[in-house]
């Protein structure tokens, strides 16, 4: 897995506002959409295009345009349901499919609960959206999902990422022939014994959405 730590100054400013736990609920939402318009246009670097005339009111030139398959935005319900709408701000064309999944919190083990992707991958690119990677367990079932239906290049995109979760991931999906490129806004230091992100912000869905 290529691992792309995006740590602007800009993000690191805001991920230091996202962490502080006074930060309310609605700035928190609007920090995170923020966050995710900065990564994304890193994440996007590699986007697919095909070239395409156009004409200017001066003279025809060749630019480009996003490829079809258009690419698809998997945000990671509950909490990566927060990084949609900054996402598709800048990919404007881009197809929406969801899965739902959440973390059981005595085993850490992801489980899935809604699952609403097309059955057909090839030839897509996808980009993940879940703020946090903390064991691995949820992004890594959720490539699995991905690399099921045919994907065949994947961008997962992360506010925060714990070493353990990355190591993890990097294990687990030794061996794949689908590239997988990890962006996130920092590495933090470790994960503690409820699998929560060290320093990281707590629970991200909850900051999010409130306790359910
Ligand atoms: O790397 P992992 O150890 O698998 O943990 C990361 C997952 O935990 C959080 O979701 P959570 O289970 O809290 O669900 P929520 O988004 O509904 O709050 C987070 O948004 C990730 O999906
Ligand atoms: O620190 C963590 C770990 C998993 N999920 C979160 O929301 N926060
Ligand atoms: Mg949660």
């Amino acid at each position: 897995m290529r691992v792309h730590v995006a740590d602007h100054r800009l993000i690191t400013h805001k991920l230091t506002y996202l962490r502080d736990e006074r930060t309310d609920s609605p700035t928190f939402r609007r920090l995170v959409e923020e966050l995710v318009t900065l990564l994304a246009y890193e994440a996007t670097r590699d986007v697919r295009t095909e070239p395409v005339e156009i004409r200017t009111p001066v003279a025809t030139t060749t630019g480009i345009k996003l490829s079809s398959p258009k690419p698809l935005v998997v945000p990671i319900l509950r909490a990566g349901l927060g990084m949609l709408d900054g996402m598709v701000r800048i990919l404007p064309s881009a197809e929406v499919g969801f899965l739902g999944m959440v973390r059981n919190e005595e085993t850490l083990a992801a489980v899935t609960y809604a699952n609403r992707l097309p059955d057909d991958l090839s030839g897509r690119q996808c980009y993940v959206l879940d703020p946090m990677l903390a064991t691995g367990g949820t992004l890594v079932m959720a490539i699995q999902y991905l690399v099921e239906r045919g994907a065949d290049d994947i961008t997962a995109i992360t506010l925060l990422a714990a070493p353990e979760g990355i190591a993890h991931v990097e294990q687990e999906l030794a061996g794949l022939d689908v590239p997988v490129t990890l962006v996130t806004g920092a590495v933090d230091e470790r994960l503690n014994e409820h699998g929560y992100i060290v320093p990281g912000l707590g629970d991200a869905g909850d900051r999010l959405y409130g306790v359910v």
